[in-house]
Formats: C-alpha cells, sequence, structure tokens
C-alpha cells in the first residue's frame, strides 16, 4: 500500500533560522494523523511545503506517491487543505463561497450539495458567511478542503479559536473521516488532548525536528509504565526507591507529596508497588496513594521533547 504523505529529510531554513530540519514522516492510508508541537515547532512551514505553497531548502514530500517538487499540480489535485487564514467572502453565502472554489476546480455543481452534507451544513449553506460562528465558518473550510474527494486532507489547527461545542463538533467530523469521506487525515496541533481523542497516528515536532512518530496505540504499549506514589515524607521515600532502578520525578498533580516513579523495561508494576509499598512502610513512610499512571500521549510527548533529540539518535 502506498504511503499517503511521505518526506524524506524535508527541511526549510529562513536566513540563519532552521524552521524544519530534515523532517521524514510518513502518513499511512486511511490514517487520522496528528502533527503534535508547540507553536514556532514548524508544523505550518512543514504541512506548506507538502502544498507545495513554500519550497524546501532540502529535502522531497510525495502525496500520494507524487513528488511534490517535480509535479506540484498532479501533488495538489490530491489534498485538499484548510489553513488557518480562510479567506472566505463575507458577503456571500457558504454555498457561494463553495461555488468559487469548485469553479477553479472544474467539479459538478452536486460537490456543493455533498460537501455540506459531511460537515451537516445543508441547512446553513444559503446563509452569509459574514454571519457564520467560527466554529461553522472552520467547518466550512473543511467543506472546501473536501471539494474533489482529495485522497489527503491536511489541516492546519483545525480546532485554534473554537469554544468547547465548536471543538466537540469538529473532533466529530475529524475522527471518522476515512468513513466519511474516504480520505487520510494530517491534522496539525498543539493541544495533546485534541490528539489524543482524535488520532490513529501521532508525529511530534520539536524545533523543527520530527522527534517520534507512529500509530498511537502502539507508542503508548511500548511506554514505560510510570507508579504514582503520594506519601508524607517524599525526600525519605526517594531515597528507599533507589533500592529500585526506577526514575524518580516529582509529582504534585494528586497533591502534596507525590512521585512519579518511571518502571524500567522489564518492570511489572503490580509487583514493584507492592515491594515498594512494602519497604516505604517499614520504613515508618506513610503510603498515601499508590498506583500505576495510565499510559498517555502526553507522557511520551514529554519523555520526546524534554529529551530534545531525535529517538532514533538516542535509540
Ligand atoms: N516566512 C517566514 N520567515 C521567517 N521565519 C519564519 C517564516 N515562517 C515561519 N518562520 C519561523 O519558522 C519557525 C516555525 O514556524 P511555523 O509557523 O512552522 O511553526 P508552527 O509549529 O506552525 O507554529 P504555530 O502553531 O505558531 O503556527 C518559527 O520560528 C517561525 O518564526
Amino acid at each position: 500500500m502506498v504511503d499517503m504523505v511521505q518526506t524524506q529529510g524535508l527541511t526549510r531554513r529562513f536566513g540563519a533560522r532552521t524552521a524544519v530540519d530534515g523532517v521524514s514522516m510518513t502518513v499511512p492510508d486511511q490514517a487520522v494523523y496528528g502533527f503534535l508541537g508547540r507553536n514556532g515547532a514548524g508544523k505550518t512551514t512543514t504541512l506548506k511545503m507538502l502544498l507545495g505553497l513554500i519550497r524546501p531548502s532540502a529535502g522531497t514530500a510525495r502525496i500520494g506517491g507524487v513528488d511534490v517538487a517535480r509535479d506540484r499540480i498532479a501533488a495538489a489535485r490530491k489534498i485538499g487543505a484548510l489553513l488557518e487564514a480562510h479567506g472566505f467572502y463575507g458577503n456571500l453565502t457558504g454555498r457561494e463561497n463553495l461555488d468559487v472554489s469548485r469553479r477553479l476546480l472544474g467539479l459538478p455543481v452536486s460537490e456543493i450539495d455533498r460537501v455540506l452534507g459531511v460537515v451537516e451544513m445543508r441547512a446553513d449553506g444559503g446563509r452569509r458567511v459574514g454571519g457564520y460562528s467560527l466554529g461553522m465558518r472552520q467547518r466550512l473550510g473543511l467543506a472546501r478542503a473536501m471539494l474533489g474527494a482529495p485522497s489527503v486532507l491536511v489541516l492546519d489547527e483545525p480546532t485554534n479559536g473554537l469554544d468547547p461545542d465548536g471543538i466537540a463538533e469538529m473532533r466529530r467530523f475529524l475522527r471518522d473521516p476515512p468513513d466519511r469521506t474516504g480520505a487520510t487525515v494530517l491534522l496539525s496541533s498543539h493541544l495533546l488532548s485534541e490528539i489524543e481523542q482524535i488520532a490513529t497516528h501521532v508525529g511530534v515536532i520539536h524545533q523543527g525536528r520530527l522527534v517520534l512518530e507512529g500509530e498511537l496505540a502502539a507508542l503508548k504499549a511500548a511506554e514505560a509504565p510510570v507508579l504514582h506514589l503520594r506519601v508524607d515524607d517524599p525526600e525519605r521515600a526517594a531515597t528507599v526507591l533507589r533500592r529500585w532502578d526506577l526514575s524518580l520525578s516529582k509529582d504534585e498533580v494528586g497533591g502534596e507529596g507525590g512521585l512519579a516513579a518511571r518502571l524500567s523495561p522489564g518492570q511489572t508494576h503490580d509487583q514493584v508497588a507492592a515491594e515498594i509499598n512494602r519497604a516505604l512502610v517499614e520504613q515508618g513512610i506513610g503510603v498515601f496513594a499508590i498506583g500505576a499512571r495510565e499510559r498517555s500521549l502526553e507522557g511520551l510527548y514529554r519523555q520526546v521533547t524534554e529529551n530534545a533529540h531525535p529517538l532514533s539518535e538516542a535509540a
């Protein structure tokens, strides 16, 4: 099966600044790929290179097997995009705005109803966009990206600025697009929880470099489990815990006296938790809570962005 998006060493410099640094990413067919990174990490620049809107300083990008630099038009035909600036005409209706794009793309009129239906906006299509909420504009943007049923949808921060209802709606449309549209989705976000709820695959970009990539479930399963403890004397507890091969950190999420202990490969948390609990109690340390912390994208993200070097080099 052809990977829908594939880049090799994709790099973009702006003067002395390297915004995107040797990114090799792979988005499998039918994936909902969450492209994560904090503001300024290089997400938008990467997406613009995929769309052929800016040229890479080095490296290549392929969309459905087509090299963007060699055949920009053929690659562009395979992609629909929702970027941050919408560029809708406020005095035209939703339908009329879509019609502008439809004509440019040379598509039949029936496409408008189809895409409005996908984002459940047929009833509002006749209203002026100037009167739309931000959430509705965003959905119209998604509808426009779907014109012509491209095989890849590229969405830059699609939930940015939306209220909780708008976010929930957008999530509903993004979670199952392969079912709705047959498209592979690549969406960027700086919100871990958003990506965790929507994505099947993730890529994390940090300071221009791709520091983690893979299927979300597999990445989570491979993450070392973390035990969370809350005790009355965390300093003495930390000394006791040195007997085990754990990496310890402070964790005040559940209240004061919290410790997070990351297990090493091969350790099972039930066994370690029982041993630790016994040792702490023997030392007269009060244990308020001890248990496994659910594996999360946040844990993975922190690991790779704090280390700040690509996993491939760390491995
Ligand atoms: N046209 C440009 N000229 C100079 N520097 C730029 C240009 N575009 C982006 N940059 C720089 O490249 C880096 C990456 O920017 P980019 O917009 O790709 O980040 P991002 O991850 O999309 O962040 P955000 O979520 O804030 O959009 C930033 O440091 C930014 O200042």
